[in-house]
């Protein structure tokens, strides 16, 4: 008796659990999108790159295995990135969540699938012209993950992180060269995902090139679907 009032209990927790992915191609917003979500709706977030990035700045091995990969514009192996962010999930598995560029490929959506379904996939739409002068004035936070941009939200000192006073930096795969080769990466191989989450009615595609006009809807959705779950 007591037992079955426990997992009761248990399953309603789990059920509260709110899991999210946002995905686009690079230079959509993900990030920007995401640091909104969290501030808005308190999701943990977990962000593929920003823990590769985390890897090369500490060199652990699979920080300088991965680096020519990701300078290059190419994906990381399926097996590598996968055994990364599920391990690290266990860290949030308690909290709602939202992963920001896992999966980018099906395989890697399969591994997810494997561990845990998902609620909901926001698919930010931007065109790519509007994304390649985007990333060449981007500037990056390392150790938090926080993004600016010259043209749409510069940071308070140039070149400082607002919060931390720390330096920003660009990042060495934001060259107008390696942008065309990670877009080309992310047609091949990411688009499909879309496909994959469509057909399990997941899907929320969000079409744009300004965040500050996506943003409400994605807002809408979240709060609908939320408050729906609790
Ligand atoms: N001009 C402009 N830049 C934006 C907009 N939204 C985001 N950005 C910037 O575009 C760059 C890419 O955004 P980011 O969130 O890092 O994209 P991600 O690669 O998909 O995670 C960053 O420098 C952002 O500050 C927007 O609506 N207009
Ligand atoms: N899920 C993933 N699978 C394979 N490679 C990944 C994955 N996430 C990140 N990477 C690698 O890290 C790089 C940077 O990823 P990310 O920070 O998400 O950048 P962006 O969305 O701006 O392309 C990618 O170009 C790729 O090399």
């Amino acid at each position: 008796m007591v037992v079955t009032t426990l997992t009761q209990h248990w399953k309603m927790l789990l059920q509260r659990i709110f899991r999210a992915v946002i995905m686009g191609p690079p230079g959509s917003g993900k990030g920007t999108v995401s640091g909104r979500i969290v501030k808005s709706f308190g999701l943990m977030h977990l962000s593929s790159g920003d823990l590769l990035r985390a890897n090369i700045k500490a060199k652990t091995e699979l920080g300088l295995l991965m680096k020519s990969c990701i300078d290059q514009g190419q994906l990381v192996p399926d097996d590598v990135i996968s055994r990364l962010i599920l391990t690290e999930m266990r860290n949030i598995d308690q909290s709602s969540w939202l992963l920001d560029g896992f999966p980018r490929t099906v395989s890697q959506a399969e591994s997810l699938d494997n561990v845990c379904s998902v609620d909901t996939v926001i698919n930010l739409d931007v065109p790519y012209q509007t994304i390649k002068q985007r990333l060449t004035s981007r500037w990056l936070h390392l150790p938090s993950g926080r993004v600016y941009n010259i043209d749409f939200n510069p940071p308070k000192i140039a070149g400082l992180d607002d919060v931390t006073g720390e330096p920003l930096i660009q990042r060495d795969d934001d060259t107008p060269e390696t942008v065309t080769r990670r877009l080309k990466a992310y047609e091949n191989q990411t688009r499909p995902v879309l496909e994959y989450y469509r057909s399990k009615g997941v899907l929320e595609t969000f079409s744009g090139t300004e965040t500050n006009k996506i943003w409400p809807h994605i807002q809408a959705l979240l709060s609908k679907k939320l408050s729906l779950q609790n």
